[in-house]
């Protein structure tokens, strides 16, 4: 690397590392299991309605959120979708990597909910920035579970610009990894208080 250190050689040396680590590390466990298709899973096509009409993924009562909407895939597959609005930029003219990680976040969410019916929170969750991803592209985030060890689900994720700048079907600008955990509505029994900040006590905590 050293011989490598100033001008051309230098942003040579960075373009193989960046090549290197590129696709995170991620071993599924040996003893992982796959869920069983929901009997009354409705095929591909069908929506997958918001889980908290707050949610900053996919609450249509959140002005500032992403809004995404949700139909099943083939499988266990869910697809999101949402624009990538001016207000989530990062570098000039791409978005915010944390504003992906969020759609991430919320897509494997998702999937895991319409996979297993049940109420899951993120535990762990790994992302690959594989292109820059501009303003006003739309997204497509294609997750599915993995499997399941107790209550832990393991699930995957791509995203693809499927319309406006820099469209390409083909090519993936960004993948992740999540660990989610099964969790009881209990989990969310501390924050009713805090829906909207201010304490009411009367919400209901999630559309689950
Ligand atoms: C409702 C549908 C939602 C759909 C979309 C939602 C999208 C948005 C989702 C979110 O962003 S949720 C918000 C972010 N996440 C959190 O706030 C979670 C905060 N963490 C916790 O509340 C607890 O740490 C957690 C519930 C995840 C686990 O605590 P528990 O006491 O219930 O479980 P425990 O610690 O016993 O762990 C259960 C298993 O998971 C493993 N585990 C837990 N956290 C881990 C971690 N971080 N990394 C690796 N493994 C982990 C743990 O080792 C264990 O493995 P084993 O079964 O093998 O023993």
């Amino acid at each position: 690397m050293v011989t490598f250190w100033g001008g051309k050689r230098k942003t040579l040396v960075t373009a193989q590392l960046h090549y290197l680590f590129m696709s995170s590390t991620w071993i599924l466990p040996d003893d992982l299991a796959v869920p069983d298709f929901p009997a009354d899973h409705p095929g591909p096509g069908a929506p997958v309605p918001q889980h908290w009409s707050k949610c900053f993924g996919c609450g249509d009562d959140q002005p500032t959120g992403l809004g995404m909407e949700f139909t099943t895939g083939e499988g266990l597959e869910v697809i999101g979708r949402f624009e990538v609005a001016k207000r989530y930029q990062g570098g000039p003219g791409f978005i915010h990597g944390g504003i992906l990680m969020t759609a991430f976040d919320e897509a494997q969410g998702m999937a895991c909910n319409a996979a297993l019916r049940s109420a899951v929170v993120t535990a762990h969750l790994g992302i690959d920035f594989a292109r820059p991803i501009p303003l006003g592209a739309v997204l497509e985030l294609r997750s599915r579970v993995e499997g399941t060890v107790r209550r832990k689900v393991y699930t995957r994720s791509e995203a693809r610009i499927v319309d406006g700048p820099l469209a390409d079907p083909d090519v993936v600008v960004g993948s992740s990894y999540g660990l989610f955990i099964v969790v009881g509505h209990e989990h969310f029994e501390k924050g009713k208080d805090f829906v909207d900040g201010m304490p009411t006590g009367d919400q209901d905590i999630s559309a689950v």
